[in-house]
């Protein structure tokens, strides 16, 4: 079955010609031309805005083209609506993954890739599932409801959706590794390797150059809806390549230096801390155990640790969403135990969750709407209220500017995810919050944008802010924490101080839970 790429018929598999397409005065997409061959990846880069997941859902056949043509094969073609895309062999791995929680896998996937009329052989499917978990190593137990499981697992059920689909050939991956664990990021590549092995072609849209690096055949890069460059690996790009071409005149900013906190422990302020607190999960299991941890003002406390392994939880419940089962929280010496969320946002605390878009997005919602109702100050005008008043307001903060929020009239549910992340990370920092539990700040955010909000981070801690930052990307927590922890078998290991560890210790207590 396998064959090297240069043995392979060249007619590239896909071919996109000067396509446009608009959103009202918006052009999304000005006249991009695009080559995709079996048996490459190709990495599609560019900041948030671009114009990538537009490009993608026109050749999905989500979106009908403006301008432009495409061809299939050397045929010219018709992609949308979707079902014409989806019959010429190209599969989409959506970044909102379009899952039914109550069902199981297997019968997510039974959805997907059964016939209208045709009834469903269970044992027959079960049997494809499992041949293409072993062959790809994706991991996912087919009885498990798809409510249980987390971002990673429900991840790989979309991509085993779209490869036990009739004739799949062209596989779209909108952000794949934003949700996955480093361990998940290294299978998720090894996967991708094998799938081009099996000539199938993938389109991968990411913000991690050195993912783009590691794994991509050809990359395109996209500015303000235009291919600003195309290079294959044997023209020898280069990740600094890349970010120039994608930031275009922008330069990428340094990384603010921390003031060092005094590391004496006794003059340490404390803002948050929780006592010998215990936390189930949703399946009543314990997931964090009589576990202490101390937050003080000024200092940013990192936690690491394997998705699924209690970050979730031990967020909720530091921020009143979820009861204690055990143990107490206390905020600024005042116990805060079993009282309602209210309770905590008046006592100054911000939090950016795992999964903002289910958790913090209410659909219909303007972003002006989101951002009044987590407190921005609100004119009353009449029997309403004065909306250009509380813009004005909004738009005179310079953290909007520099996160580059999206216009504040438009609907938060039809954002893209890094301007959704961009709304929530404003609407925290707008706060200016004494404690700030952050989960994942940069994912979904180009590079640019993540260097300014790990800044802003840096400098609500100088202020004299607690901040609590979840995250797998080692690289940010070693950068910006003043202190490290691990969460892994249910407790709390460390603290470490960042300029005395060093990622692969890190990594081995996410893994074991114990040094090696
Ligand atoms: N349905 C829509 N209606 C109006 N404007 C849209 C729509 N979809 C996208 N846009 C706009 O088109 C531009 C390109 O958006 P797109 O989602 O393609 O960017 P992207 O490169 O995928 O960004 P990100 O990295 O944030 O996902 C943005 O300005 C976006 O706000």
């Amino acid at each position: 079955m396998e064959t090297s790429l240069e043995s392979l018929p060249q007619v590239p598999l896909l071919e996109a010609y000067q396509l446009v397409k608009r959103f009202g005065d918006l052009i999304a997409n000005n006249e991009v031309n695009l080559k995709v061959m079996s048996g490459e990846v190709h990495a599609i880069l560019g900041e948030n805005g671009a114009g990538k997941s537009t490009l993608m859902k026109m050749i999905s056949g989500v979106y009908r083209v403006d301008e432009g043509s495409m061809r299939w094969q050397g045929e010219d073609v018709q992609l949308h609506p979707p079902v014409k895309a989806r019959a010429l062999g190209i599969g989409m791995v959506y970044q909102d993954f379009r899952l039914v929680p109550a069902l199981t896998v297997l019968e997510n996937i039974a959805l997907a890739v059964t016939e209208k009329g045709v009834l469903l052989n269970r044992k027959q499917l079960r049997q494809k599932i499992m041949d293409v978990t072993a062959r790809y190593g994706i991991v996912v137990d087919p009885d498990a409801w798809v409510w249980q499981l987390d971002l990673g697992e429900r991840q790989r059920v979309e991509i085993l959706k779209v490869l036990l689909m009739e004739g799949t050939r062209l596989i779209i991956f909108d952000e794949p590794t934003s949700v996955l664990t480093p361990v998940e990021v290294d299978a998720f590549l090894q996967m991708l390797d094998r799938l081009r092995k099996d000539h199938y072609a993938v389109l991968l849209i990411t913000h991690k150059i050195n993912e783009v690096m590691a794994i991509a055949d050809r990359v395109t890069v996209l500015r303000h809806g235009q291919v600003m460059m195309t290079a294959d690996k044997g023209s020898n790009f280069t990740g600094d390549q890349l970010v120039a071409s994608m930031m275009g005149t922008k330069q990428l900013l340094e990384l603010e230096q921390r003031t060092p906190f005094a590391k004496d422990e006794n003059n340490q302020e404390l803002a948050l801390q929780a006592k010998q607190i215990t936390i189930l999960d949703d399946h009543g299991q314990c997931i964090v155990e009589s576990m202490d941890l101390s937050m003080a003002k000024g200092k940013i406390i990192g936690i690491a640790g394997i998705s699924g392994n209690g970050q979730k939880e031990l967020i909720e419940a530091l921020f009143g969403l979820r009861a204690l089962t055990a143990g107490s929280l206390w905020l600024n010496g005042v116990n805060l135990t079993h009282k309602p969320v209210k309770a905590y946002l008046d006592a100054g605390m911000a939090l950016v969750s795992e999964d903002p878009l289910t958790d913090s997005v209410i659909a219909g919602f303007t972003i002006l709407e989101h951002m009044v109702l987590a407190g921005l100050p609100m004119k009353p005008r009449g029997l309403g209220m004065d909306w250009h008043y509380i813009r004005k307001q909004l738009e005179a903060r310079k953290e909007v500017r520099i996160l580059g929020l999206a216009d504040p009239s438009r609907r938060a549910d039809r954002l893209s995810g890094g301007n959704v992340q961009r709304m929530i990370l404003s609407r925290a920092i707008l706060k200016d919050p004494s404690v700030l539990l952050v989960s994942y700040p940069s994912r979904g955010l180009d590079i640019g944008t993540t260097r300014s909000i790990q800044n802003m981070l840096i400098d609500l801690a100088d202020q004299g802010a607690a901040i609590l930052l979840i995250s797998e990307d080692l690289g940010e927590l070693f950068a910006l924490s003043d202190e490290l922890l691990v969460l892994a078998n249910a407790k709390l290991h460390g603290p470490f101080l960042p300029s005395e560890t060093d990622a692969y210790t890190i990594g081995q207590i996410m893994l074991k839970g114990e040094s090696a």
